[in-house]
């Protein structure tokens, strides 16, 4: 979308759950726009924040220090009233208030649907993935998922450690909503014996049982089995694999750990070049687009043409999984 209008003043806001890299992604925002003669509204709180005109001026010096900070600055949230064409209105009101001429929104697919709307009634927006789930189907990377993954991942390392040492199976649930990217690569990086994804359906007793089985009688004394919490309650996988088995489990629920911690540099390195880019489309008034990586590159869509895409697993390194993990 182009519209005719000259961006002089743009928002940024964080929205949807928040990941690690946010704040890099804020911190380029914001001195890419300044460094080309452009103002930068904070809004805090996502679409919330705009609604109740929880907006501050940014400047250099306020993104200073940030870049190693796992968060958001700008806070986040999750605002019903958004998803509602008033609400949606009432935020156009709300830029034309303060001056926003476009809006960079940094936040999952949910996030990005909310900012289609705001495109649509004027103003130009600009989404730039920020999620650990890595489950924006037009990119190959959202800003958060490789801080995520290495989270995990340490933390199936230490609790392989007792689960050896008790000779015992640890099934593990890790993040990701809809999707099992998280649990795919942490599984693997991690040698669990069988790693279950929303994305596969599973057989509990060919998928699950006989792999462990296998994997007992050529002399395996300790199990690591990763789920994705998209495929239901790692509880009852441990119930199942005791009470067939006979195999003392345990479960451990990862949860929000995965969200926090200081950034990796894939992560700091990705939310500065999509912060970026989502300025330089405005500054071109260019709106209604989602930054993204594909083959490696740094590209962007219409958020229509976004949204309607579909996302796979790598079945590949499901399989690569499946043949080594024995
Ligand atoms: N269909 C919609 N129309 C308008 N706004 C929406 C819509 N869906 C979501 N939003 C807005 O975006 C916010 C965040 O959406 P959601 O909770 O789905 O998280 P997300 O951006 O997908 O991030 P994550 O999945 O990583 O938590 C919502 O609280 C709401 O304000
Ligand atoms: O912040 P909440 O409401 O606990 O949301 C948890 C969800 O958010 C995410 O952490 C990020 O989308 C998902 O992996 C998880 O399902
Ligand atoms: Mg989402």
């Amino acid at each position: 979308m182009h519209t005719d209008k000259e961006i002089k003043t743009i928002g940024v806001l964080t929205s949807g759950g928040d990941a690690p890299g946010m704040n890099a992604a804020i911190r380029a925002v914001v001195r890419t726009a300044i460094s080309m003669g452009i103002k930068v509204k904070g809004i805090m709180r996502g679409y919330s924040g705009l609604l109740n005109e929880e907006i501050m001026d940014m400047s250099i010096r306020s993104v200073s220090e940030i870049i190693q900070r796992g968060g958001t600055i700008l806070y986040t949230a999750r605002c019903l009233e958004f998803k509602e064409m008033s609400g949606v209105m009432k935020g156009k009101e709300m830029c034309e208030k303060h001056g926003i001429d476009g809006l960079v929104v940094i936040g999952g697919d949910g996030s990005f649907r909310g900012a289609q709307d705001l495109s649509n009634v004027g103003v130009p927006c600009v989404g730039v993935p920020g999620t650990i789930d890595n489950d924006i189907a037009c990119s190959e990377y959202t800003i958060g998922y490789d801080t995520a993954m290495n989270t995990a991942m340490e933390m199936v390392d230490k609790l392989r450690d007792t689960a050896h040492s008790h000779e015992r199976c640890s099934v593990v649930e890790v993040m990701g909503r809809r999707a099992g990217h998280i649990a795919l690569n942490t599984g693997i990086a991690c040698g669990a014996c069988v790693i279950l994804v929303p994305e596969k359906p599973f057989d509990p007793q060919k998928d699950l049982l006989d792999r462990i089985r296998y994997s007992q009688s050529v002399g395996k004394r300790h199990f690591i089995v990763v789920v994705a919490e998209g495929v239901g309650s790692a509880g009852d996988i441990a119930g199942l694999i005791q009470n067939t088995l006979g195999i003392d489990s345990r479960t451990t629920v990862l949860g929000h750990v995965q969200r926090g911690g200081s950034p990796t540099l894939r992560d700091r390195v990705m939310a500065t070049k999509m912060g970026y880019r989502a300025v330089e489309l405005l500054s071109q008034n260019i709106g209604n687009r989602v930054v993204a990586i594909q083959k490696g590159e740094l590209v962007d869509f219409e958020i229509n043409e976004a949204l309607a895409m579909q996302k796979t697993i790598d079945e590949r390194l499901l399989n690569i999984g499946h043949a080594i993990s024995i």
